[in-house]
């Protein structure tokens, strides 16, 4: 029995060993599955980790430690964990810090479900491997409590973001300056619709992105300048890959503009092959405007817009070789209008561009708008015939265009206004055979032309270029004239027609050049003026005539008035009346036994300028005389507005008055208005008795001219008074021959 009892306690024993082995054994298999399983889950772990990129951490909130997982591969199988600890202070950025710990405290304080934060954490820590500095991506949230239920430990991963902020920087760069680009920028798909659009694109074309998205590039063709260019640019871009150029294009009012247009194939991400165009105008249509505009202000003249001297230039040439080609001949003619300077000094610019712009017009239509005609300068106009049969046609064409002005203009003022022209015509290939050489041809017989009295023309010849020579010789020796003493002054006496009185004497100045010998003052007068020294000289011939007239006075002579000329220059530029008043003051000349001579020319034209200028002399006492009367513009009632004392008829019309109806009529007609005005009327140039006799008989006042006497020097003009008032005396009424 106790044999049975331990034999069943054996095998008890041994079935309950057994069964415990076989637990063991079985727990050991479930371990092992287990620990397989676990391992398995690691290696998931680790390589999900290593393929994200991602970093595991964990912070340990009552210590402030930070722990890093990195999951590293060398290649094989094998996945391994590296653990850091790291201070927070010392990984994340000094800037980012605040915000960090700030977020971290929003989540700990349960303000937030999870920490999510970007920042800057050091490059070589272990949660970044490149650059001083990288950006990461952490996220994160509670997964430790303490038992008061706050927080413990966070877990959470974290990324390197810096590559992908960096392309998001550069979209956003890039989406900036589409934003702020001035040109309009599109994107189109592959069949050429909108895709998106940049604020310029409205702006110009006037469609913004709602308008135009899903709608074909065809809207933007232009329907009046070239329909199917905006066509023929698809097809080009699509064949080719880019387009650029220039194409007119309609904005959503219909309205067209020029544009500058870039177009290129893109690849995008979307349909047909990701095929996407980028299309780029920009609105050149003021840019256009202005380089015509700069086309045209190179080539034309702005105030009459006829062509200017680099054009002309460039149609002469053109003219020149078919000429030469044909065997033809051109002719250029260089037209300058007469005493223009004195129109515009004395009316002032603005007159004077309004008076051009008649001119200009006049001019086309004198010699036809088939022929070219430039403004060269200020008054100077050029025209260029072409195909002359004969050099003589040149010469009625200048016929023609100086008859043309015999009408006076009506500028846009509305005033009206005469102007005459001298001529100059040179010929190819007569006389030169470049435009340049032609021109200046032109313009010495143009000199020549107001040599021989103005409003006229003249045929270049040889002999005028030893003219100019002269000219430019003679401006230099002027300018020592005054100094070297060659400059003296002569009187002309003036007779009074009724007593046969010697009323006066003009000054008349002469010049006497050691070099060049006796020279007219119709020659040295205007280089004066245009050299500005006749300020100079005009003084000086005022002083010497005042002083003549005070030695006359000292000689009995009391009651006669010297006149000098006044040049316009005077009369418009700096304070004459001043220069005046000083000259009598010091030679103690009273005012009232001087007279100054304006020619007509001078005076014409802007009456109140003019007069105001001239009130000052009349308030001084000086007599105020209108010389060469009929030569110029003004009319009778004109002179009304002039405070003027004496008219003096020009000696043209003395010249023709015996055999000539019109200069006979003419000057009757003049006197008599005169008179009408309370004007003393002088004839000028009365050569002899006859002429003198008719002007007597029309009751002209006085009379001066070679008839009378010759201008002489002071000396002998003192002494020619004193013998013709002696005989006056004695023959007291009648016209006494001198
Ligand atoms: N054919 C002919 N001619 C006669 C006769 N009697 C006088 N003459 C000339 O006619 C001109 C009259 O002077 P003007 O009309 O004031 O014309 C003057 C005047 O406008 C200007 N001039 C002369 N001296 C001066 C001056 O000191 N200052 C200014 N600004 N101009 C002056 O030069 C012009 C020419 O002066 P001149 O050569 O001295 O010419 C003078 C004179 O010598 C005549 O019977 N027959």
């Amino acid at each position: 029995m106790a044999a049975e009892t331990g034999l069943v306690i054996a095998v008890a024993m041994a079935l309950l060993f057994a069964a415990a082995c076989i637990a063991v054994a079985q727990r050991a298999r479930a371990a092992r599955r287990a620990v397989a399983r676990l391992q398995e889950r690691e290696l998931s772990f680790r390589m999900a980790l290593w393929a994200s990129g991602q970093r595991y951490w964990d912070f340990h909130v009552p210590t402030a430690r930070l722990r890093y997982l990195v999951a590293k591969h060398d290649g094989s199988r094998s996945y391994d964990f590296s653990s850091e600890e790291a201070d927070p202070a010392a990984v994340i950025h000094p800037d980012d810090l605040p915000g960090v710990v700030d977020t971290m405290h929003r989540h700990v304080a349960g303000e937030t479900p999870e920490f999510a934060s970007e920042h800057r954490v050091r490059a070589d820590s272990p949660v970044s491997t490149r650059g001083d500095w990288v950006w990461i991506r952490a996220r994160g949230r509670a997964v430790e409590f303490n038992p008061d239920g706050t927080i413990l430990r966070l877990a959470g991963t974290s990324l390197d973001i810096g590559r992908s902020r960096a392309v998001e920087r550069e979209n956003r760069i890039a989406s900036e300056v589409l934003r702020s680009m001035s040109e309009a920028v599109a994107v189109l798909d592959a069949q050429f619709r909108f895709l998106s659009v940049n604020p310029a694109f409205a702006r110009i074309t006037g469609h913004d992105a709602a308008d135009v998205t899903g709608r074909g590039a065809a809207v933007l063709d232009s329907l009046e300048h070239d329909p199917s260019s905006g066509r023929a640019m698809r097809e080009a871009v699509a064949r080719d890959g880019r387009w650029s150029g220039e194409m007119w294009q309609r904005q959503r009012n219909g309205e067209e503009f020029l544009c500058a247009v870039e177009a290129a194939t893109v690849l995008g991400s979307d349909a047909d092959g990701g095929r996407m165009y980028v299309l780029m105008l920009s609105d050149i249509t003021l840019h256009k405007r202005a380089e015509e505009e700069l086309r045209y202000l190179a080539n034309f003249d702005a105030l009459t817009d006829l062509p200017n001297r680099s054009l002309l230039a460039e149609r002469l040439s053109r003219a020149i070789v078919r000429a030469r080609r044909e065997g033809s001949r051109v002719a250029v003619l260089f037209l300058d209008l007469d005493r223009f300077k004195d129109i515009n000094d004395s009316l002032g610019h603005a007159v004077g561009d309004r008076i051009l712009r008649a001119v200009a017009a006049r001019l086309q239509q004198a010699v036809g708008h088939g022929q070219i005609v430039a403004r060269l300068a200020g008054d100077e106009f050029t025209v260029i015939l072409e195909d002359l049969a004969v050099p003589e046609d040149a010469e009625r064409v200048a016929r023609e265009i100086i008859m043309a002005f015999e009408a006076p203009l009506l500028p846009e003022d509305g005033q009206e206004v005469s102007v005459s022209a001298s001529i100059g015509i040179s010929l190819y290939p007569d006389h030169a055979q470049v435009p340049t050489e032609l021109l200046k041809r032109a313009d010495a017989a143009m000199y020549q032309a107001k040599a021989a009295g103005r409003r006229t023309w003249m045929r270049y010849d040889d002999s005028m270029e030893t003219a100019i020579r002269r000219r430019a010789t003679l401006a230099g020796a002027l300018h020592k004239a005054l100094d070297r003493g060659e400059l003296r002054v002569v009187y002309q006496p003036r007779q009074s027609l009724a007593s046969s009185r010697i009323t006066g004497a003009e000054a008349l100045l002469r010049w006497s050049s050691p070099e060049h010998g006796e020279i007219p003052p119709a020659d040295f007068i205007p280089l004066a003026e245009e050299n500005g020294m006749i300020l100079e000289i005009g003084e000086w011939v005022l002083r010497e005539a005042c002083l003549a007239q005070r030695r006359w006075r000292e000689h009995g002579l009391s009651d006669l008035t010297v006149s000098v000329n006044m040049s316009v220059l005077q009369l418009l530029r700096g304070d004459f009346a001043e220069v005046v008043r000083r000259v009598l003051d010091d030679t103690g000349v009273p005012p009232q036994a001087l007279e100054l001579e304006l020619t007509e020319s001078v005076l014409m034209a802007n009456a109140t300028q003019t007069a105001q200028k001239l009130q000052a002399f009349r308030e001084l006492g000086v007599s105020l005389a209108i010389d060469d009367f009929g030569t110029g513009y003004s009319s009778l009632a004109y002179l009304k507005r002039l405070p003027i004392t004496t008219l003096k008829i020009d000696q043209t019309f003395i010249a023709d008055l015996c055999h000539d109806r019109e200069g006979a009529s003419i000057t009757t007609t003049v006197i008599a208005m005169a008179h009408g005005l309370g004007l003393v009327v002088v004839a000028e140039g009365v050569e002899n008795e006859a002429q003198a006799r008719f002007l007597a008989q029309h009751r002209c006042d006085e009379i001066q001219g070679y008839w009378v006497s010759q201008p002489i020097d002071a000396m002998s003009c003192m002494a020619f008074i004193h013998n013709r008032q002696l005989a006056a005396g004695q023959r007291a009424g009648a016209v006494g021959a001198p």
